[in-house]
């Protein structure tokens, strides 16, 4: 990990022995760790011969509902990894005082911190939020899976791929150390002349063409595939949220695609696009970056506001408040969105009329974000509430984001940015919004759809413990972070100083430890419900007395969601038809058209792997193989014609008559 520029020689480019972290105990032992648990996985895998069930039913499959699982796994999987980062972020901050170096040294915290930022963002968070809206998307609009379901499989590999190539360059190489954005002239190959931004580079990028393709994907399946009688206005409040999600997403990763094409020209062939001294410009970057990145906030914000409104009613007994204003309010939010990337650079000397501009745009946004708040408080009011764990989780983000969102309007008067901006207040503020508000929206609806997805309902017991350290691990973690920032600590620093700092450090210590327990029970609440899950199975398919569609069918729900398509009049439709007496329809089942299962995406992804592997090693040949062979899988796919299958009506006959009985049986 020497800053030296890498030799290179034609056939293992830039990789050398020299890559591999030897110097470095941490890595060392980490590494062992992950080895000694990945073949315990792996061998529990091959004991109990699970390998051609998961390639069967999971790797291959084009079902919506298994990749929308898939994607949480690899959320809550990353999330392990960016937590970690966090852990040792906060131990080091703690203790790193005076003569006591701690135990970073600089080189190996900024990668931490940069590591910790894109996991979190673009690996925990993203897939969390699309593995969401794929699952229950199509549930909700009564449709039988997305409009181009291999797209769907192949978006979520190449999702997969961008973590697979950034956890390998944990072990192989380094990361980059400039920060989550990655600014130049920080991340030119003057500054980091190593293989860490390139990792970023090819990381995101990978990922990023799934990001962009299942946002083509999802807008597509809400566009076209909702049930006869679901009018726009008729869709359910989560669905709009991802609709306006997608949309963010089709106008924004291409910006971010841009700028990290142009990042490339300029480390890779020696372009000059963000360099003052040869005619380019470092804010260029700045802009675009921001372009996207502003955005990006409330592509992850905007479906958690979606799973707010469907549990508050839920758990209110009543239907939600204000459906026409929460729908505007979302568009009103998805508009403003791109109104406002200015922010986050006040002051890099735009001038006071721009920074004005800026800002009250900004402002603006509090308006339908107070919007929906009142319109969740309303429902609320008068209602006859459950506090089940989702519930829990919808309360606790109101009075979370509150303070998150107050702390954004402070930073958006451009005079108090200037104080603010780059502060430990700007860290509290974001992540207070982040886990007050994304990472809760997840885990209320982890618990909400959970016995849907399962066939099984979450332990309860277990779901408290992990919210109550969940949410006081959060408060102890993060508001000694506005007191910092207020007092003039910026991010992103390895060492202090000053003595009379430290004792906040440790409060925030203490709370991600806190969080850490929270964690464990979430877990143990995951494997405590699977174990006793005959206990608490799910059979009528609607636990919580729902009110949209995906309730109606049975837990888990069948690969063709709905033997027939249903026939909408509400916004709440299955409400709607409980209170009108609605039947299950028990005869006139016919042949079921469907996708079938294909390994050309998992396969394109594992190719895209090595190619972004070479690439940033300067490994050519297999770069321009790697390349070579995506095309021609690619190619080789469009003449598989062997794409569909039809479910014999016998069959949904024997599917629907089992939940018949089962129903019988339980009533
Ligand atoms: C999910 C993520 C998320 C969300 C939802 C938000 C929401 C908001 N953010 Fe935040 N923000 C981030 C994630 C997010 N942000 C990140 C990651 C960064 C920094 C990245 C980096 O630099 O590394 C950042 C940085 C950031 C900056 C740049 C600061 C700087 O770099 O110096 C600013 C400045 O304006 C800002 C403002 C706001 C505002 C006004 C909102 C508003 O949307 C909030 C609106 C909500 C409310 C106000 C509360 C509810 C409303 C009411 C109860 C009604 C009554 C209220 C009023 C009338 C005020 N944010
Ligand atoms: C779960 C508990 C978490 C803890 C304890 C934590 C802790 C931290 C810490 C200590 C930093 C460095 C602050 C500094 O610059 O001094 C940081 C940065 C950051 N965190 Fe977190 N974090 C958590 C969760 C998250 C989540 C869920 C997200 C996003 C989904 C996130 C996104 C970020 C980002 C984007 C940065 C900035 C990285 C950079 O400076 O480049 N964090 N976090
Ligand atoms: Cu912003």
């Amino acid at each position: 990990m020497s800053h030296a520029p890498l030799t290179t020689n034609p056939i293992f480019g830039r990789l050398t022995f020299e890559s591999l972290p030897f110097h470095e105990p941490i890595l060392i032992v980490t590494f062992i760790g992950v080895v000694l648990g990945a073949t315990a996985v792996l061998g529990a895998i091959t004991y109990f011969k699970w390998w051609g069930m998961l390639w069967r039913d999971w790797f291959t499959s084009i079902d919506h509902k298994k990749i929308g699982i898939m994607y949480m796994v690899l959320g809550l999987i990353m999330f392990l990894r960016g937590f970690a980062d966090a852990l040792m972020m906060r131990a080091q901050q703690a203790i790193a005082f005076g003569d006591n170096a701690g135990y970073l040294p600089p080189e190996h915290y900024n990668q931490i911190f940069t590591a910790h930022g894109v996991i979190m963002i673009f690996f925990v968070a993203m897939p969390m939020v699309t593995g969401l809206m794929n699952y229950v998307v199509p549930l909700q609009i009564g449709a039988r899976d997305v409009s181009f379901p291999f797209l769907n499989n192949f978006s979520f590999w190449m999702t997969a791929s961008g973590a697979v190539l950034t956890m390998i360059s944990l072990f192989i190489g380094e990361y980059a150390r400039t920060g989550w954005l990655a600014f130049p002239p920080l991340s030119d190959i003057t500054a980091s002349p190593g293989v860490g931004v390139d990792y970023y580079i090819w990381g995101l990028q990978i990922a990023g063409i799934g990001t962009l393709l299942s946002g083509v994907n999802l807008i597509a399946t809400i566009l076209k595939m909702r049930a006869p009688g679901m009018r726009l206005m008729k869709m359910p409040v989560f669905t709009w949220t991802a609709l306006a999600t997608n949309v963010l997403i089709v106008a924004s990763f291409p910006v971010l695609t841009a700028v990290l094409a142009l990042l490339s020209l300029d480390r890779y062939v020696g372009t000059q696009f963000f360099t003052n001294t040869l005619g380019g410009n470092p804010m260029m970057y700045v802009n675009m970056i921001w372009i996207w990145g502003h955005p990006e906030v409330y592509i992850l914000i905007l479906p958690a506001f979606g799973v707010y409104s469907e549990v508050v009613s839920t758990f209110s007994g009543k239907r939600l408040f204000g459906y026409t204003s929460m729908v505007y309010a979302t568009i009103v939010i998805a508009i403003l969105a791109y109104l406002v990337w200015l922010h986050h650079f006040f002051t890099m000397g735009s001038g006071a009329s721009v920074n004005s501009f800026f800002g009250i745009t900004t402002m603006i946004i509090s308006i339908p974000t107070g919007a929906k708040m009142f319109n969740w408080l309303f429902t609320m009011y008068r209602g006859r509430i459950r506090f089940e764990p989702p519930m829990m989780w919808a309360l606790a983000f109101m009075l979370t984001f509150v303070i998150g969102g107050m702390s954004g309007v402070m930073l958006a008067v451009p005079p108090a940015d200037f104080v603010l901006h780059n502060s430990l207040f700007l860290i509290a503020h974001f992540h207070n919004v982040i886990i007050g508000g994304v990472l809760f929206g997840m885990f209320a609806a982890i618990n909400y759809w959970w016995p849907k997805a399962m066939g099984f309902t979450l332990n309860k017991t277990w779901g408290m413990r992990s919210f109550w350290l969940w949410v006081s691990g959060f408060y102890f973690a993060f508001m000694p972070l506005y007191v910092l920032g207020l007092m003039g600590v910026t991010r992103r620093m390895q060492h202090f100083n000053d003595p009379s700092l430290q004792i906040w450090f440790v409060i925030a210590a203490f709370g991600a430890v806190l969080i850490a327990g929270g964690i464990a029970c979430m877990l143990i609440q995951f494997a405590v419900s699977i174990r006793d899950r005959k206990d608490n199975m799910d059979i009528t398919g609607d636990p919580w007395n729902g009110r949209t569609l995906e309730w109606s069918t049975s837990s888990p729900p069948p690969d063709y969601n709905f033997a027939f398509t249903p026939v909408v009049h509400d916004s709440e439709a299955w409400w709607d038809m409980k209170r009108s007496g609605y039947e299950r329809p028990r005869e006139g089942f016919q042949d079921i058209h469907m996708p079938k299962n294909t390994a050309a995406g998992i396969i394109l992804a594992g190719i895209s792997v090595a190619f972004g592997f070479a690439m940033v090693w300067h490994i050519w040949w297999l770069a321009a193989l790697g390349f070579v062979g995506m095309i021609v899988v690619a190619i080789g796919h469009t003449f598989n014609y062997d794409r569909d299958y039809h479910i014999p009506a016998r069959e949904v006959v024997e599917t629907e008559d089992a939940r018949t009985s089962a129903l019988a049986a339980q009533g």
